[in-house]
């Protein structure tokens, strides 16, 4: 199996050491436009081996898009992190033509990759990629959902004071600070629900803490995070590579799917070895339905601007 990260940035290369470690491919390319990161951070990596003792080769590359031909994933990490302050959203204008070229790059090469999108903001990122690429659906998955639902369980265990491991809940909607929808009244610790445990009070403060936990920790670093998000893209490759069927929240594009069209949004899916291969509709109150529907037309204004661009 190969793997190909593009953008050898905090959050490509921690991915690309997260797959080595666990040996998810034989090799990994990383491919960055900036003269000789890639090519140094991956000897960096591949010197941990002996340490470490995985076999999969790293090789980094600087723009050269003919080492990646046949990759089995290409995960899209290149582009500008926002700074505190900021948005997301306030990334298209750089990372739109970005995501579009390495696209484009990608398929001349590699016939019919898997393509994780990570680039923010990533609900946009990842329909422009769909549509750029002409790939099936299923092939163009959006990383936010696997990192905002594991920054929920983070939050959610301080409360409750116990283990990530055993909570049970999923993060829907956009992957912005406003968009996100974290489903308090679904999650479970073990099989009883979190909110049997915690006061409205208590609830309201993980919702927000999950909310923002990006921009918190941006404020906090002076740049997004990167060790989360590395692991949770590194968790997809591995539900898909190794053909797990993880129920795992990612951007996909939706076609009549909670109510949505042609539109990238987070909702739980099955990923295996085709790619997400089946969507979950959960049984959404009403409060819950209009908070994506909310969701969705954020998510739509700001895929109207790539009109503009
Ligand atoms: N979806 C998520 O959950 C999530 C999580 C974290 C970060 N992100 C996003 O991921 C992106 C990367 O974040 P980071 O912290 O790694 O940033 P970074 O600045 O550390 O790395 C980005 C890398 O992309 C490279 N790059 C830029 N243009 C390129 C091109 N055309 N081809 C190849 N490489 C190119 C840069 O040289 C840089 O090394 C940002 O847009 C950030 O907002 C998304
Ligand atoms: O917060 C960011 O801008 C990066 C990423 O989307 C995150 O949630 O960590």
């Amino acid at each position: 199996m190969k793997v190909t990260v593009i953008g050898a940035g905090a959050v490509g290369a921690t991915c690309a050491d997260n797959i080595a470690r666990k040996e998810l491919a034989s090799e990994v390319v990383l491919l960055d436009i900036k003269e000789g990161v890639a090519e140094g951070k991956a000897i960096d990596m591949m010197q941990t081996a002996a340490l470490l003792g995985f076999d999969t080769k790293i090789k980094g590359v600087t723009n050269d898009y003919a080492a990646t031909a046949n990759s089995d994933v290409v995960v899209i990490t290149s582009g500008m992190p926002r700074k505190p302050g900021m948005t997301r959203e306030e990334l298209i204008g750089v990372n739109a033509g970005i995501v579009k070229s390495v696209t484009e790059n990608i398929l001349k090469y590699s016939a019919e990759p898997i393509i994780i999108v990570v680039s923010n903001p990533m609900d946009t990122m990842n329909y422009l990629t769909y549509k750029t690429s002409g790939l099936p659906k299923n092939k163009v998955i959006g990383m936010g959902g696997a990192l905002d639902s594991a920054r929920f369980r983070y939050y959610l265990s301080q409360e409750l004071k116990c283990s990530p491991a055993d909570l049970n809940a999923v993060v829907i909607g956009g992957h912005g600070d406003t968009t996100m929808i974290p489903l308090i009244k679904h999650a479970t610790w073990g099989s009883k629900p979190v909110v049997d445990f915690l006061s409205e009070e208590q609830q309201k403060k993980i919702v927000a803490d999950t909310m923002v936990g990006g921009a918190t920790l941006t404020k906090l670093i002076g740049t997004s995070a990167w060790y989360a998000p590395g692991a949770g893209t590194a968790a997809m490759v591995e539900s898909i590579l190794r053909d797990e069927k993880k129920l795992i929240s990612c951007g996909v594009y939706l076609e009549g799917e909670y109510g949505q069209q042609d539109i990238s949004l987070v909702v739980p899916v099955v990923l295996g070895r085709n790619g997400w291969e089946q969507i979950v509709e959960l049984d959404l109150s009403e409060e819950e339905k209009a908070a994506f529907q909310k969701s969705a037309d954020a998510v739509r204004t700001m895929n109207d601007v790539l009109k503009t661009l």
